[in-house]
This record gives C-alpha cells, structure tokens and sequence, in this order.
C-alpha cells in the first residue's frame, strides 16, 4: 500500500505530553512515519507525578483498534500502559489476529512510583500480551514484577532476559536505565490502588554514538553498575546477544523515555529495518532525546522529542 509508513500505538494518555501516547506519537512523527492511537487509559499527570487514572471500557478499545486496522491499516504496533486485566486481555487477543510487528512495553509503574497496571493484571500480561510481541522492552522494576528477578548489575541482565524470553516474546530488550539511577519513585499511586469500580485510583501529587556488539563482543560480568557511566541495555532472541551501550546523561528530565525507546523500535520496524537495526536506531534516538531532556514544571521534565529537527536547525547542540 502506498502513503506514509503507519504505526499505531496502544496505550495511555499522559496530559503532560511527556510520556504515553503523546511521547509515542512525537517519537512516531520524528521518526518519519505517520503514528495512529488507541487510547486505552487516561492519566492526569504533570512532572511531579500522576494524579489520577481511568480506563477507558473495553468496547471503546476494541473500536478504536478495528477502526485504525480495518481500513488504514498498520505497519507496526506497540503497547504501553493498559491498566487492567480486561483490557491486556482485549489488546492481547487483538494483536494476536495482526501480522505487523508489535513491540511490548510491558509499563507498570511510573518513574514517580505511581502504579499504571493493576497488580491482578500481571498474569495476563505474562500468558497473553508477552507471547504476541516480536519485542518486548522491560525497565528493571517490570523485569522484577513479571519474573522475580532482580537486577543489580550487568551480569544479571542475562538471567532477566531469559525469564522474559520464557513468557514467549520473539526479542527481548533489558532496559538498564535504572542501574545507574537510585530507582524508581517511591509511595505514589495509580491504577488499582482503590476504587470499588474497578476503574481509577488516583494518587498523590507529590551526546556520543551508540555502542553496540554482539554475543561475547563486550562482558557482562565486567558491567559497573549502579553509578556507570553508560545506560547499558540487553537485546536478545536467546541466540543472538546484543549488549547497547550509549553514555548516561546526568539529566534529571528523563520522563517518557520507556515509551520513547519501544515506539521508536516500532517505528523503525515499520520501515522495514531487523529487529537488531531497530533497537540500535531506537537506543541512538531516545539517548540524543534524554540529552536534550529539559525542564517543565515543578519535577521531572520530558525528553525532548524534536531534538533532531533542532539540533538540523541549529537551534541546539543536542546530541546523543
Ligand atoms: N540518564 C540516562 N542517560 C542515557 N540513557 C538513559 C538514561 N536513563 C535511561 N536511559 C536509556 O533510556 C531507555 C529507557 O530506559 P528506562 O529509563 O530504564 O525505561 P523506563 O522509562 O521504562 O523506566 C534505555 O535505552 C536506557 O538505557
Ligand atoms: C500514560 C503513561 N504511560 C506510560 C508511562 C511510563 O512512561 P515511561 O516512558 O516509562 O516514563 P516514566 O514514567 O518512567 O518517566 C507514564 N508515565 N504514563
């Protein structure tokens, strides 16, 4: 079909631009491809955290999905918040009915500590959403919710890959944005911290090029941990390892960059690159966005999305 290359994204609403939908639709127009959306969830939530969250009903998901599929058509998918059983289970069944790549971003928690995934949704998540994802992109707190493993430096990351792979995802990427950081946030709320209904609970408001080699090409065993100088991800099918190595930025606006790395894996997928061409152009993108990062708000700022069109028009020296 011709027209612009098309990737949908399924997820939710961040009314602070910074993450969920809005982050993917930026990283989908950055990238040169016409993004689409279904909207599964909305948060309220600026730089200091998420202040409430409501799920949309399952038909309206469902809806949303046939219409975009039926008639546009798409050429890859990603997932990011869902907040509840119901709806990973929907999105689940529906993309097993697709041929188009889908990238799985399993969110749970928000770099705030606020909760975007019912805890009773783990299990769908682990038996239906994973085995539909040609990739899915884990941070360190979701590999410790699905599987039980902690990650504490490099060497762990195989083992997460692993029990990832095990729920049946084609790729999987380890984030390790977290091993140099001090964690995620703690004591804020979100999905299914209350609310009889089922629906909201609502919470407080309180430059350099990417590396990248494959299986033995860099150590794991030698990995710095917490503190490291590089955010280190791991790409693996369980054959091929691929370890992505790009330099941490001492940038505390750092929010939406889960989001931004899997819609910019989804993205590239889309035109047509391999799953290993994909996550290193995505790792190059969302590095050069967090170097960019600035602040908005009381908090933690975005990643700044545009950073390429700037940086063309020398409005800025980003780089990543
Ligand atoms: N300070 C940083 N500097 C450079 N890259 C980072 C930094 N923090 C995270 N990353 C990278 O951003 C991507 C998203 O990782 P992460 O922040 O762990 O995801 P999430 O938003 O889901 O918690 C990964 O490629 C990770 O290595
Ligand atoms: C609506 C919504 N979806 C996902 C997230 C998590 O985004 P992420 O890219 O992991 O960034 P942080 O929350 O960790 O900054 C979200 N916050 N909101």
């Amino acid at each position: 079909m011709a027209g612009p290359v098309r990737v949908l994204t399924v997820a939710g609403s961040d009314s602070g631009g910074g993450a969920g939908i809005q982050a993917d639709l930026k990283t989908m127009l950055a990238l040169g491809t016409h993004g689409m959306s279904v909207i599964a969830a909305v948060t309220a939530q600026n730089s200091l955290g998420v202040q409430g969250a409501w799920e949309l009903p399952v038909e309206a998901v469902r809806a949303q999905y046939r219409s975009v599929v039926d008639d546009i058509g798409v050429q890859a998918v990603k997932t990011g918040m869902l907040a509840s059983p119901e709806l990973v289970e929907c999105v689940a069944e529906l993309l097993a009915g697709t041929d188009a790549p889908v990238v799985v971003d399993p969110v749970g928690v928000s770099k705030h500590g606020d909760a975007l995934l019912a805890a009773s949704a783990l299990d769908a998540v682990r038996t239906k959403l994973l085995p539909t994802a040609t990739v899915a992109t884990p941070n360190l707190d979701e590999v410790a919710q699905l599987t039980g493993v902690r990650v504490e430096s490099e060497s762990d990351m195989r083992r997460a890959a692993a029990a990832v792979l095990g729920f049946g995802p084609r790729w999987v990427v380890i984030k390790g944005g977290h091993l140099g950081s001090s964690g995620s946030g703690a004591g804020g709320s979100g999905v299914g911290g209350s609310g009889g209904d089922g629906s909201v609970a609502s919470g407080s408001a309180a430059g350099g090029s990417v590396g990248s080699g494959s299986a033995g090409s860099s150590s794991a065993a030698d990995g710095p941990g917490a503190g490291s100088a590089e955010a280190v991800d791991l790409l693996t099918d369980g054959s091929e390892e691929h370890w992505l190595r790009a330099p941490r930025h001492d940038n505390r606006h750092t929010h939406g960059t889960g989001c931004t790395l899997a819609s910019a894996i989804a993205a590239q997928l889309a035109k047509g690159q391999s799953v290993p061409e994909a996550v290193r152009a995505a790792k190059e993108y969302v590095t050069g966005a967090i170097a960019a990062g600035f602040a908005l708000g009381g908090g933690i700022g975005p990643v700044d999305h545009g950073w390429r069109f700037k940086a063309a028009e020398g409005d800025s020296p980003a780089r990543p």
